[in-house]
């Protein structure tokens, strides 16, 4: 469960989160709204890279304005650029650096990072330098690193821009079988389609929050 209270916030002048007050309960939830609406901005602040000005970012009991620690372990958030995810030299090493925290021994962290990449159709490229895989396969790490370790929610910021209809395909699969909580932002309205709940964002509020259809109808009319 993610709960904004009475959230604002601005960028020195620049006022981009007005009064949100939302729970987020449902399993699957996506954010869609112009470029500037504040998506990131609100995505951010529930595993506290953005503190909010005003009001208060509660996930699963967690304040996230106060105990960033541990609502980032809570929270798994994936970058829609992936470079700056990705830490380590190896496709197979940046999976085993996710699971140092959680797993302690070594073969058990090897054997899961294998199962991992294999079923992110990333097995063939284990020792490859990572930085050297294409934007769709490195973004498909990035999502592989974050789901490895665990998290009860992931936040995913435009998970498909990189990817090609395979691999976006792939992913929206994944995401259908995830037990983890769901926010995803995203300007690829088909992805949110079969979603529990769709919220728009206008200048930094929330202009429609409903099942799918709804809301991008309302989303459209407003873009029109
Ligand atoms: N770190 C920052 N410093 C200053 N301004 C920022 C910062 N991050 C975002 N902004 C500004 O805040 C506004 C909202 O940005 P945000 O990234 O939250 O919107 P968005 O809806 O995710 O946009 P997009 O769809 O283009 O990714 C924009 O005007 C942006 O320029």
């Amino acid at each position: 469960m993610i709960e904004f209270s009475g959230v604002g916030h601005a960028y020195d002048d620049r006022v981009v989160l007005r009064d949100i007050d939302l729970v987020l309960s449902e399993r699957r939830i996506g954010i869609i709204g112009a470029n500037g609406s504040g998506k990131s901005t609100l995505a951010r602040m529930i595993n506290a890279l953005v503190v909010p000005d005003r009001g208060s970012v509660v996930v699963n009991g967690i304040d996230a304005t106060r105990e960033k620690r541990r609502v980032r372990r809570e929270v798994g958030f994936i970058f829609s650029d992936p470079d700056r995810q990705i830490i380590m030299p190896t496709v197979v090493e940046d999976i085993e650096l996710s699971l140092t925290r959680t797993v302690r021994d070594r073969a058990e962290r090897s054997a899961r990072a294998s199962a991992v990449l294999a079923q992110f159709g990333l097995d063939g490229h284990a020792d490859h330098p990572a930085h050297q895989l294409s934007g769709g396969q490195k973004q498909l790490l990035a999502l592989a690193s974050v789901l490895v370790t665990g998290p009860s929610v992931l936040v995913a910021d435009e998970p498909t821009t990189l990817l090609d209809l395979r691999n976006s395909s792939m992913l929206r699969d994944v995401f259908a079988t995830l037990d983890e909580q769901l926010v995803v932002l995203t300007h690829d309205l088909d992805l949110v389609a079969d979603y529990d709940r769709v919220i728009v964002l206008d200048d930094g509020r929330v202009v429609a929050d409903d099942e799918p259809a709804a809301a991008v109808a309302a989303y459209r009319e407003l873009m029109a």
